[in-house]
Formats: C-alpha cells, structure tokens, sequence
C-alpha cells in the first residue's frame, strides 16, 4: 500500500524529440511485454491517452499508457467554469474584431490574484475547435501559483512561450520547468499545474487545433541544424498520492468547465509513449542564414511546425529571430516589405526586435494578418539604407518569436478594445522617406566589381 505522500518537483528529463520514452517512479512499475495485464504492477490502473486516431499510420500515431493509482474518471461531473470569461475557442463576428490595418498591442498588465488559468486571455485566432480546424493565440498573465487546480485543453496542443517568469509546470509524465527563451509543448488532453516561483509572469499560448507540432523538414541543409532533436526533453514520471480535494479545469469546445475530485490528478507512477510533453531551450537552435547576399524568408528560423494538409503550408510554425552574425553585402538586411498570404503573429520576448525601433517593448505582440502590408518602421529604413555594411552581431540579448498561420487571424474584442493597444501603430510607416528619382544613374553593382555588364 502506498502512503499518503506529495513530493516536491525534482527534474530530470529524457532527451529527444518524438521518442518512444518509458519512465518509471518506482521500479517495475511498467508491465512488461504488454500494456493491460489483468493487474497491473504494484496495483496500479492501466489508462491510454490517445493524441491520434486508433488507426492512424505507424509513423504518425501517437499515444502514451500511464500507469496510475486512480483513473483519471474518478471526478464528479463538470460544471461551466465562470471565473474567466476571456478565453475564447470560436472566432467568429460575435468574439472578435477583423482588420486588414496592422494591428499592435504594449505589454498586458498582469493582474495580482490570477493564476495560469484564470490569467489567460485569447486574443487572437481562426477557426472553431469543435471541428478541429482553426489555431487560437492566448497570453497568460498570472502571479499565483496554482492551487489544487489542474488545467487541460481538449481543443488543441499549446504551445507555450514564458516571457517573464519561471514556470514549473506539474504534468501527469512528471514535472517540466520552463524559463522565458525556453518553450514547452503540452498536448491536447494533458492535465497540468503551474507554479510561480519568480512571482508575476507573462507569456503567449498558441494552441492548435489540429495536428501535432513537429520538427521541420532540413531539404538541403542536410541532416543537422535548426532545433536538433536531441536538445528537446520529456520529463520523468513522478507521481503524488494524496486524498485532497483537487478542480480539474477542462476547455473543452472553447468553453471552461469545472470537476471536483478527492485525489491528486497527478498520480501516474509509470508511463510509457510517445505522445508526451517536452521543453526545448531556444538558445540551442542552430540558425542557418545567407553568408552572401540578400534577407532569407524568415521560414529559416522554424523551430516547430503544425503542418496542415497541404503540403508545405502550416496550420502554424513557431519562428523565432535568435542573436546571430549578420554579413550579407549589398543588402537591405531587416525584415523586407511585405504582403503575406500567411498571417503573421509577433511577440517581443526581451531585447529589441531587428524590424522596429520605437514602442515594441517586451511583452509586445503585433497582429499582421493576411495580406496586411507591413514591414521595418521608418527609424529602421533610415539606418538600413544609410549603415556602413560590415560582417556584424544582430540580436544580442535579444528574441522575438512568430506564430506564423495559414489562418487568417483576427483579434478579440478583448484584444481589440484593450488600453494598451496602440491605435498610432499606423504612424511608425507614414514618414518613410520617398528617394525615388528617375535621374539617377543605376548604381554598380558592388558584388560583381568590374563585372557591370552583370545584372
Ligand atoms: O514581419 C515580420 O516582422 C516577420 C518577418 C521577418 C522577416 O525577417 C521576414 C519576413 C517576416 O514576415
Ligand atoms: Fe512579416
């Protein structure tokens, strides 16, 4: 018989992305050689999470066993969940404001007696979960701990991005601690619990509602770079026993529902599976950039994509823009002009961001949603067409991240209503200098010196 017992989080992890992990909290805990003996070791009760279909092919399946001291439908029957009116799961003309203009917002304020789930606003997405098709972008502003209260989305995979604060995230597999520059990834259906050790924190949630985040295919880059596999971690399972009264916080079809239950949520000794949680530490992404000419499509920077039916088109891909060298010659080197069939979500996460120099503070976020023209503000376009070019650091002490969407996105009314959304954001490109003049003589280009008849 087990005692009565709550551990405080120890952390260790297993490395790789997209394993086949087992872990055990006592030893033998795992049935060996099948999955649902008649009794499990030590007692425990059998319990299949599935993160695909039954049937879906072998390399795409995935799904986890936890062996655990209760299962987890011992609850009372959820109730609607009426503390957080602000998550949204449908974006439709009732929850939201569509416009082409683009779209910027200062850093949300964190209020004092939130926690992860009651701190949560959506303020972006597309779609409608209860047909899984559709992404949904939130920010978590959070200052307690939570408190006997285990939180799960069964609308999608989220993605979460701190960026301020610690987390120490309580997962069913075991425990993940996630600091700002680093991410983890928790699946549809997992429970969680987020503590607070660093007090009041902040970050961005993209969920999706459909498929799983993978790593992006290399092509010619070969078979290294980018977010490696190895630097990804899944925890190790660890599991408390205790006859506690625990709410289990379910969004469930973009709604909040409530459950009561008498024991802790996490009480899984043993797992084994593929479909786990993981963290990544972003300052171990390989970035792969032009050493000669011209600015890359920011695709180069994928750390994680969701990729959609058509091939080559992500429901959503998590981009970042890492401290790097720049030295590319004759080039307008930030972020072009652009119009972008895609929809583009950008967070500042600490530093600067290469595209903007005034009023995108830490904890920014910017909506460009299709079509949306945008592009470096005009303080960026003088120094970019009047700087000396020399081999150079670009980024230090910085990240920024991007939730790039096939969906056209659209804020909130929260968002859209919110004080701190900059309605002069327009004005950052009204004073880009017109240097246009058909008299000018066409430049030489300086990197074929002495070869003029090139183009
Ligand atoms: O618009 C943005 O800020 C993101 C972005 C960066 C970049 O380097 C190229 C294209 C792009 O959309
Ligand atoms: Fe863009």
């Amino acid at each position: 018989m087990l005692t009565e017992d709550k551990q405080s989080n120890s952390y260790t992890y297993q490395s790789g992305f997209g394993n086949h992990f087992s872990s055990e909290a006592l030893d033998g805990a795992l049935p060996v050689g099948q999955n649902t003996p008649q009794i499990c070791p030590y007692g425990l009760y059998a319990e299949q999470l599935s993160g695909t279909a039954f049937t879906v092919g072998r390399s795409g399946n995935q799904r986890t066993w936890f062996y655990r001291i209760r299962p987890s439908v011992m609850h009372l029957p959820f109730e609607p969940y009426t503390k957080n009116s602000h998550i949204i799961g449908t974006f439709d003309s009732q929850t939201t404001d569509p416009t082409p203009t683009q779209n910027r917002w200062m850093p949300f304020s964190i209020p004092e007696d939130s926690d992860f789930v009651d701190g949560l606003r959506t303020v972006s997405g597309a779609g409608d979960p209860t047909v899984k098709n559709g992404i949904a972008i939130h920010v978590y502003t959070a200052s307690q701990s939570m408190d006997r209260r285990a939180f799960t989305s069964s609308d999608g995979d989220m993605l979460i991005v701190p960026q301020q604060g610690r987390l120490d995230i309580t997962t069913e597999f075991g425990p993940i601690m996630v600091a700002p520059n680093e991410i983890a990834v928790i699946q549809r259906g997992m429970r969680f619990s987020v503590a607070l050790p660093d007090g009041p924190s902040r970050g961005f949630v993209l969920e999706v509602y459909d498929g799983h985040f993978e790593l992006p295919d290399l092509g010619p880059i070969g078979a290294n770079g980018l977010a490696n596999p190895r630097d990804f971690q899944t925890p190790t399972a660890q599991f408390e026993n205790t006859t506690d009264g625990w709410t289990i916080i379910s969004k469930s079809q973009g709604t909040l529902f409530a459950a009561k239950q008498g024991h802790s949520p996490f009480d899984v000794v043993a797992w084994h599976g593929n479909y786990a949680p993981f963290r990544y530490n972003l300052a171990n992404f390989n970035v792969i950039n032009s050493v000669s000419f011209d600015h890359i499509d920011p695709s180069i920077f994928t750390v994680l994509t969701c990729k959609s039916a058509h091939p080559g088109t992500a429901v959503a891909d998590f981009v970042i823009f890492p401290p790097r060298f720049e030295v590319q010659m004759d080039t307008f080197r930030p972020p072009y002009f652009h119009r972008n069939c895609m929809s583009e979500f950008v967070g500042l996460l600490f530093g600067n961001y290469e595209a903007k120099q005034g009023k995108f503070l830490p904890g920014s976020c910017s909506i460009h949603s299709t079509m949306t023209p945008h592009g470096p503000d005009a303080a960026t376009v003088q120094s970019a067409t009047t700087r000396e070019l020399r081999p150079g650091r670009i980024a230090d002490n910085s990240q920024t991240f991007m939730f790039e969407t096939m969906f056209q996105l659209r804020a909130t009314k929260w968002a859209a209503k919110h004080s701190h959304r900059d309605s002069d954001y327009y004005k950052v490109w009204q004073d880009i200098p017109v240097t246009f003049d058909p008299d000018q003589k066409p430049r030489t280009n300086t990197r074929h010196p002495g070869n003029e008849h090139w183009p």
